[in-house]
């Protein structure tokens, strides 16, 4: 493009200075800004002419974003890169506001000469991010998923069996409930530490759920730290017997090293079990406790086995 008329470099500045978006013009040989936009007045209050070097731009970013958003700046263009970032610029006022700057380099014999950009207000978006994380937060805390392992969580379990309980009173049909419980966990994430404790919990609701899953009445779910529980809607005794063995069989075939159990070498589960038809004068909480007991007893004669009761 030739040298701009009066007119044509006056339509310019005009268009220039009266978008939202702030350009600006960095000298990079010498790092002085060569231009910035009127604009960030409005949105940052400092004056045009306090914007002098890189250092001006660098010192009003959030000390959170700064070293990256420099970093970044400076490789990509001595590289000569295109390049955009976001931070929160430092108002006068001592506030922050989300900007997005869009970068542009200017070449000349394979030497950056310049960076000319603009400036964009995304305080509207982030703002917009900030709610959406916060719901998908909230979103979460109210789901029926476990956050780690992905199976059901223990809301789901008490939707669950609350349902499976009414319908086996019912219709007189037997329900069974299994509890598993990992054998000396806290041995477990003694050695290996809390994450590899986490890897493992994935691992052990894996197996569990390779074989819960065979039957689509059944529901796994985790009941809460090393604990979990399956519920089989009309299945008797024997039936709940032999899915939860093969449960405590998957587990094991998985050969997580377990040195610090004091069962075997590798993880494995304990399991209590129940079964009942449950009548008017059954109540659900006393369900559950004796599969605990049953779990305890299990733990009690060894652990890595299964005990069960069947009041059906
Ligand atoms: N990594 C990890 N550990 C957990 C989680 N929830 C519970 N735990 C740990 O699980 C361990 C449970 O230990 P205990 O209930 O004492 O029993 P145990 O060591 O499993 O031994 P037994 O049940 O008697 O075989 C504790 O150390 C908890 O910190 C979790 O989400 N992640």
């Amino acid at each position: 493009m030739g040298h701009l008329t009066q007119e044509q470099y006056g339509l310019y500045k005009t268009l220039l200075e009266s978008t939202k978006a702030i350009p600006w013009k960095l000298n990079w040989i010498t790092k002085e800004f060569e231009y910035i936009g009127p604009q960030i007045e409005t949105l940052l209050g400092w004056q045009q002419d306090s914007w002098k070097t890189a250092q001006d731009w660098i010192d009003r970013i959030h000390l959170d974003e700064r070293q990256a958003t420099a970093n970044l700046c400076i490789s990509q263009s001595d590289c000569g890169i295109d390049h955009e970032a976001d931070y929160r610029a430092l108002t006068a006022s001592g506030g922050y506001v989300w900007v997005r700057d869009v970068v542009h380099i200017i070449r000349e014999n394979g030497v950056t000469t310049a960076l000319v950009g603009f400036i964009f207000d995304i305080s509207e978006r982030k703002k917009m991010e900030d709610v959406l994380l916060r719901l998908n937060k909230q979103l979460e805390a109210l789901s029926f998923h476990d956050s780690l392992t992905g199976i059901a969580n223990r809301r789901m379990y008490d939707e669950s069996i609350r349902v499976a309980w009414a319908q086996a009173q019912q219709y007189r049909t037997p329900l069974s409930l299994a509890i598993f419980d990992v054998d000396h966990f806290k041995n477990y994430n003694d050695e290996y530490g809390h994450a590899a404790g986490d890897d493992c919990l994935c691992k052990v609701a894996e197996a569990l759920n390779s074989c819960a899953a065979m039957r689509s009445t059944d529901l796994l779910a985790r009941y809460g730290g090393e604990e979990f529980v399956l519920i089989m809607p009309t299945t008797r005794g024997e039936e709940a017997v032999e899915i939860a063995e093969t449960c405590r069989r998957l587990v094991a075939n998985q050969r997580i090293p377990h040195p610090k159990s004091e069962v075997a070498d590798i993880v494995t589960v304990s399991i209590g079990i129940n079964t009942i038809v449950p009548s008017e004068n059954d109540t659900l909480a006393a369900f559950f406790e004796t599969a605990d007991q049953k779990l305890y007893q299990a733990k009690r004669k060894g652990r890595n086995r299964l005990e069960f009761v069947d009041a059906s």
